[in-house]
């Protein structure tokens, strides 16, 4: 099958490598380093997943129609990728690997003649070097759209997906958003202090941060009147729990978190961006949970204070120390 992959980064990187893997004609785009690095010696992946070096077209638009694409860039980015493709794009099935809540909905505006389809990816990628992405943490690819059964398309891209690495089509698709949502709200603390997601988790006092941000944001989503879908051993019924346990009792899923990691570590894709001094997602993590607080009549401070931490970093390019982060939040904690 002819698939596209738009934004050959960590997970695009990986998603076109394994479909190469499993013998389909891959197209990729990419720009820079990355696009000149994959024409001269291919797209190479290693990790959890296996090496395989993936020999396949790439260029800044895909220069052919795909049978099935994949959207892959970062949140900010995607609309614009969109756009330079769309005409490409126009009529076939479109998933957007994406985290935050936007992804699926722009898509959907951008490409009214597509069936727009998101996924959410549970694995974790490190983008190492021009050409180079890696798996850290295997699982699982989770397909749908909006609050009811997949659509067709989900299932189909979910089945073809799946012969190359772990892939479902899963229901109440927005619900699995916001469940995602808080599985990110891991990614702000190593974008601030560099550290990564295993050695923030393993902080008495870093844990603290992110269990009260994933308390504060399951609590914004249930003023939101959201029903959590069910992913990776989270859903509705856990995250009520949650919401209302003390700190010391919710800091059980970050702690889960933590061991379904692994010991290989996960810098997450929020501190990748950091790295590579570019502009992070923050503003669809933490801040799309403020923003719904807004929307919802109610304040999500918390999570306002990781997002003002992480863009203080984007635009200091300093990291803060642990004892920083726990002076600085202290006040929000109490
Ligand atoms: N990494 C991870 O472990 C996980 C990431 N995710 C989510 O997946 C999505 C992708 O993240 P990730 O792979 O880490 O991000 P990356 O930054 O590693 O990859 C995105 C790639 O898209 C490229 N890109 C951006 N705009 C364009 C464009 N217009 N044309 C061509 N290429 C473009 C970027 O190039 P450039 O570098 O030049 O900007 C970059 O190579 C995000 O929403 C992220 O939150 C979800 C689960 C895990
Ligand atoms: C699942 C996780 C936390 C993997 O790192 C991720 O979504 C990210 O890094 O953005």
């Amino acid at each position: 099958m002819r698939i596209g992959v738009i934004g050959a980064g960590a997970i695009g990187g990986t998603i076109a490598a394994l479909l190469d893997r499993v013998g389909h004609l891959v197209e990729v785009t990419a720009r820079g380093e990355q696009l000149a690095a994959i024409r001269d010696g291919g797209l190479r992946l290693d990790g959890g997943c296996g090496s395989h070096t993936a020999r396949i077209a790439a260029a800044e638009t895909l220069q052919t129609r795909p049978e099935l694409a994949f959207v892959t860039t970062k949140a900010q980015d995607a609309p614009a990728a969109i756009r330079a493709n769309a005409a490409v794009l126009d009529g076939i099935t479109v998933v957007v690997v994406q985290n935050g809540l936007a992804g699926l909905r722009e898509a959907e505006q951008l490409l009214p003649g597509s069936d727009c389809v998101g996924a959410l990816a549970l694995y974790a990628a490190s983008y190492l070097s021009p050409g180079l992405v890696s798996v850290t943490t295997t699982a699982n690819t989770y397909l749908g759209a909006g609050d009811g059964p997949p659509p067709q398309a989900a299932v189909d891209a979910a089945r073809i997906l799946d012969a190359a690495m772990p892939a479902f089509a899963i229901d109440n698709f927005t619900g699995a958003q916001w469940t995602k949502l808080m599985v990110n709200q891991i990614n702000a603390l190593p974008a601030i202090t560099g550290l990564s997601a295993q050695q923030v988790l393993g902080d008495r006092r870093l844990r603290a941060v992110v269990t009260a941000s994933l308390q504060e944001a399951t609590r914004v989503g249930y003023a939101r009147g959201v029903r959590y879908g069910s992913i990776q051993g989270l859903d509705d019924r856990i995250l009520r729990v949650v919401a209302r346990a003390p700190r010391w009792a919710a800091q059980a899923v970050p702690l889960l978190m933590k061991r379904r990691m692994g010991s290989t570590p996960n810098p997450g894709s929020t501190l990748q961006s950091i790295r590579r001094g570019q502009l992070t997602e923050i503003d669809y993590l933490n801040g799309a949970v403020v923003d719904e607080a807004r929307t919802a009549g109610i304040e999500a401070p918390v999570n306002a204070a990781i997002t003002a931490l992480v863009h203080e970093v984007e635009r200091t390019g300093t990291f803060l120390s642990p004892d920083q982060v726990h002076e600085r939040m202290r006040p929000l904690l109490a």
